[in-house]
């Protein structure tokens, strides 16, 4: 068997060119293959055997939680069939991206995904405040969008795209307006390396492991609800039986057709394993004692990664 072909394949929110290919690629480079999909919920699904690895964007500096990837992290495949093995921030520099000759005046629709348009309020609301919002399934396929024939009843030489700079040396015929238009300099974007299970093995150079995390989902069993009068529940009884250092809390309606009835998503940290090298077998013990005690204090609970 060559070297080549034990390759892994890594799927990827596509088309190339997107954030998710620039995080993916500055971590595994060319120890992986990478495999394009269409949406994030196809990068989740296709996390198989035979796709041991994914990619999905987790969190922007500017405009906080991916929805739909917390939305995908509420099925019975995470933390069972599909984990978290790693996490990567990605600096993200936006640019407003047109067919070449194409000035902003003539711009009527703006496309891009849903959370570069979010990250992009303040210049959008400026230069094009009367541009029409279209959100698409990436930040590169809003500019494929652009050097397409008509899509969708919109005129290209009436578009621009809000993607990264690295598009236009992908595809032809697309020039840069203005760049690094974010609402603020600074905007990152952390991602999630996903595998199928816990045993596949993440080729080198690994996702920065220095610092332990675990992503757990917490919720109360549906019966444990207030099925007919609705009302917040306490959270803090399987927080403190957690019992680990919480770095972020995302919120997501449960799967359970009940009102109000929330999951919980907590990311956890321990200490830095530079400290004690030993730490890491210790760490996945230690969430799973948390675990235990979730239980035990009436929660339901998922690991859906240490790493
Ligand atoms: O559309 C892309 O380029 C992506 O990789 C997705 C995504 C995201 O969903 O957050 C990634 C980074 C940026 O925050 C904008 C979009």
């Amino acid at each position: 068997m060559s070297l080549a072909s034990k390759k892994p394949t890594l799927a990827f929110l596509g088309p190339r060119g997107t954030y998710s290919h620039q995080a993916a690629f500055d971590c595994f480079g060319g120890s992986v293959f990478y495999e394009e999909k269409q949406t994030i919920a196809e990068v989740f699904y296709s996390v198989t055997p035979e796709i041991p690895l994914g990619l999905v964007p987790h969190e922007n500096s500017i405009y906080g939680a991916v929805v739909e990837t917390c939305n995908l992290l509420r099925s019975s495949l995470a933390g069972r069939d599909i984990v978290i093995r790693g996490d990567v921030t990605l600096k993200v520099n936006h640019c407003l991206v047109v067919r070449s000759g194409v000035k902003l005046e003539n711009i009527e629709h703006v496309l891009s995904h849903e959370q570069a348009l979010g990250q992009c309020k303040a210049f959008i609301a400026k230069y094009l405040p009367h541009a029409t919002l279209v959100p698409t399934d990436s930040t590169a396929s809003a500019a494929q969008i652009l050097v397409s024939p008509k899509h969708d009843g919109l005129d290209p030489l009436k578009c621009g795209a809000i993607c990264s700079q690295v598009v236009t040396t992908i595809m032809d015929g697309l020039e840069v307006l203005s760049e690094g238009i974010q609402d603020e300099d600074t905007n990152f974007t952390r991602f999630y390396v996903l595998s199928w299970g816990k045993s596949t093995t993440i080729p080198p150079p690994v996702p920065d492991l220095s610092q332990p995390r675990a992503l757990v989902r917490l919720s109360y069993p549906p019966e444990k609800h207030f099925k007919f009068a609705p009302k917040s529940q306490d959270l803090t009884p399987l927080l403190v039986a957690l019992g680990l250092c919480i770095t972020r809390i995302d919120r997501r309606p449960s799967t359970y057709s009940i009102p109000f009835h929330d999951v919980f998503f907590v990311e956890a940290t321990g200490d830095e394993l530079a400290e004690d090298a030993e730490e890491d077998i210790s760490w996945t013990e230690k969430v799973r004692q948390g675990v235990e005690r979730v239980k035990q204090a009436g929660g339901e609970v998922c690991v859906i990664g240490t790493w």
